[in-house]
């Protein structure tokens, strides 16, 4: 067994990371993670996948499952998806964080609540973007509301985009974990490839300097991914439901596609450590975002 300066034993385990969308939960994986391996927009619904962040610590290291939000409108295939990924990220798991934003309780986090609550593991509650909040005062008021008739193991105030609260957040989780030698190599930061990152990083620009002009159901996909010598190549197909779509995602000239890509590729080169030639092209099919295969071929797998 793997011990600490302190000779605590080390911990290791899994830690479902839900909430409703937009809350923060990606942005929390990433802090703890330390880098970014998951998507981060102002845009509800950014996250699509569940996917593993592992945070390695001295002493213990935690396998987050990052979700997409939970909510309660189910009408597209990619929703009901985006739901059932969520929910099945609370089996298996030895914690759980219900991750919400200070000072608003929502319907749809009662219902975050409710699937880990007929999980029986703990549940900690993550309060996060206290940093938006200007009256602090109105914090204690809020814990009241939300901690009245729901059982929490702990409660903790952080924001996840400023660091703030996240260290106290971890031990606690760690205390949760059983003792266990490491379960990735501590270099590890993910489960995903590089391919499905590759992806990833060019549907976070897309969502972040599209906003709601975008259809939601743009998605990514890695038509090519070498190595050559020490450069990346990767060719990264935009796929959009009209053709119309089209001219917004390219825009004037082609700037629009030319500044995705430029973004896209600085994240790629931070993330993988290597140089990159991107490609990108646009690309129709109607009507994908609710057909059943279409979504596995994108890799919308359960
Ligand atoms: N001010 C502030 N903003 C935050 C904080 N954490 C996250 N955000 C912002 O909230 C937005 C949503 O963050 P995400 O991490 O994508 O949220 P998510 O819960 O993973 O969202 P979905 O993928 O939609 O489920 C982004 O604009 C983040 O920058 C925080 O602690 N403080």
């Amino acid at each position: 067994m793997n011990d600490n300066a302190s000779s605590h034993p080390y911990r290791a385990g899994f830690v479902a990371v839900i909430g409703r969308p937009n809350v923060g939960k990606s942005t929390l994986v990433n802090a703890l993670v330390g880098s970014k391996i998951s998507i981060v927009s102002s845009r509800p619904q950014t996250t699509r996948h569940r996917m593993l962040g592992i945070a390695s610590f001295p002493e213990g290291q935690l396998v987050l499952v990052d979700t997409p939000g939970i909510h309660a409108k189910q009408s597209r295939a990619m929703n009901r998806h985006m739901n059932r990924a969520a929910r099945g990220a609370v089996s298996d798991v030895h914690a759980s964080v219900l991750v919400v934003e200070a000072g608003r309780w929502h319907s749809d986090d009662t219902l975050a609540y409710q699937a880990l609550k007929d999980s029986d593991v703990p549940v900690l509650l993550a309060i996060n973007k206290i940093d938006k909040l200007k009256d602090k005062d109105a914090l204690l008021p809020f814990i009241k509301e939300v901690t009245d008739g729901r059982a929490f193991d702990s409660v903790h105030l952080i924001s996840a985009l400023k660091g703030k609260g996240t260290a106290h957040l971890v031990k606690a989780l760690l205390a949760h974990m059983p003792e266990s030698e490491p379960l990735y190599d501590e270099d590890e930061i993910t489960d995903k490839s590089q391919r499905f990152l590759a992806g990833e990083l060019v549907r976070e620009q897309l969502m972040q300097r599209l906003g709601d002009e975008l259809p939601y159901s743009a998605t990514v996909e890695i038509e090519k991914f070498e190595v050559d010598g020490a450069l990346l190549r990767i060719g990264a197909v935009i796929w959009l439901e009209r053709e119309g779509q089209k001219a917004i995602v390219i825009g004037k000239g082609g700037q629009q596609l030319k500044a995705i890509s430029a973004a896209a590729r600085i994240g790629m080169e931070k993330l993988f450590g290597a140089k990159v030639f991107l490609e990108t092209w646009c690309r129709v099919r109607d009507g994908w975002s609710d057909d059943e295969a279409a979504l596995r071929r994108f890799g919308y797998n359960d």
